[in-house]
């Protein structure tokens, strides 16, 4: 214990970390999208994965996001100590040593990409292997305290899940899971932008160049407008390309007018105070039960149709 970094604002009391401490470093609130876009990917697959199998490939993708996570705050605890919204994990609190948080993040990386090889096929496992490696090289350490663009590029790791699904049931990649992962690629800008908006300070006392800080509320909000047709498009796209049917359209038309309507919302608001960001904080809410409704009615067309 006696090489432990004692963190400034330590506030809790002694190591070792428990259980809850570690179940928080896989992020676990965020990873449940991760993990539902990953199940659709594979429900809508075509064929059949024994459901063993299916858990299996599964757990895997939702232990090697977790990892990721953790990999990710084994490296930022100095940007985490610094934002009221993150000061409070395990690692800036001073609840837990680095070392035990690296040694869980390898961990679960390797066990993750290796079950997924060994039970389920090589080309989810690679993917998976990718999704990680993106997640904590290119956005984590690279990325994201360089350049205003590191959610646009960095966040293609979170559009993996659905594609890594469907690999683990057909153990290759076509037309549709590319749409999915374009999906929530060009989800992701709008879906993280709305929530800077109104954590800019945050950000800002972190040194951290996301967009809002770097660019302004106007530039970030005209951003988040323009990237929502794109995103609207590609979220129809697999109905007009009759790789999906009539629920999965008028579930992603339907949708996707919402979206627009709030990010036009969120365009027009010239608010410079956080708590007059209504619109953005309805548009942040709104992403993620978009992404849940689209992927789940993706799968009910599959199903209900099939
Ligand atoms: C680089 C890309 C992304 C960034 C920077 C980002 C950032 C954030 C942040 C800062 C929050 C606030 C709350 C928290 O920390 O728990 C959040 C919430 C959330 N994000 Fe993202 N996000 C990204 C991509 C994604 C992706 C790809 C997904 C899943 C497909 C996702 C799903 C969620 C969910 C479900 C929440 C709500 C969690 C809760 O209920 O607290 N995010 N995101
Ligand atoms: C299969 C696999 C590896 C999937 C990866 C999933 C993934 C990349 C999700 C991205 C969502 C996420 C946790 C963003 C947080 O960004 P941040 O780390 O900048 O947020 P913070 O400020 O809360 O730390």
């Amino acid at each position: 214990m006696a090489d432990t970094p004692v963190l400034a604002g330590a506030t809790a009391p002694a190591l070792p970390a428990d259980w809850r401490d570690y179940f928080a470093l896989l992020k676990p609130r965020v990873m449940t999208l991760v993990v539902f876009t990953g199940l659709c990917g594979l429900l809508a697959a075509p064929g059949h994965l024994h459901p063993v199998l299916a858990f299996t490939a599964i757990l895997c993708i939702a232990v090697g996001a977790g990892a990721a996570g953790a990999l990710n705050q084994w490296y930022e605890i100095d940007l985490d100590a610094a934002m009221k919204r993150t000061a409070g994990r395990p690692l800036p609190a001073g609840r837990m040593d680095p070392g035990s948080a690296l040694a869980f993040g390898i961990t679960l990386a390797v066990g993750s990409v290796t079950v997924m090889y060994l039970a389920v096929n090589a080309v989810a496992a690679l993917l998976l292997l990718a999704s990680i490696l993106f997640y904590v090289f290119i956005y984590t350490v690279w990325l994201k305290r360089r350049t205003p663009q590191n959610i646009v590029i960095g966040g293609a790791a979170g559009a993996f899940p659905p594609v890594i699904g469907w690999a683990a049931a057909t153990g290759d990649v076509s037309t549709l899971p590319v749409l999915l992962f374009a999906i929530i690629f060009l989800w992701t800008p709008p879906h993280f932008w709305a929530l800077a908006l109104f954590v800019r300070t945050d950000y800002a006392n972190a040194g951290v160049p996301m967009l809002p800080v770097v660019a302004g509320a106007t530039e970030t909000r005209r951003q988040v407008l323009l990237y929502t047709p794109p995103l609207v498009a590609a979220s129809v796209a697999p109905w007009a390309l009759g790789l999906s049917g009539a629920i999965y359209g008028v579930a992603a038309a339907g949708l996707g007018a919402v979206f627009l309507a709030l990010a036009f919302a969120v365009y027009r608001n010239r608010a410079t105070d956080p708590a007059e960001m209504t619109p953005e904080k309805r548009l942040f809410a709104f992403s993620i039960l978009y992404l849940f409704a689209l992927f789940a009615a993706l799968v009910l067309d599959r199903w209900v149709l099939a």
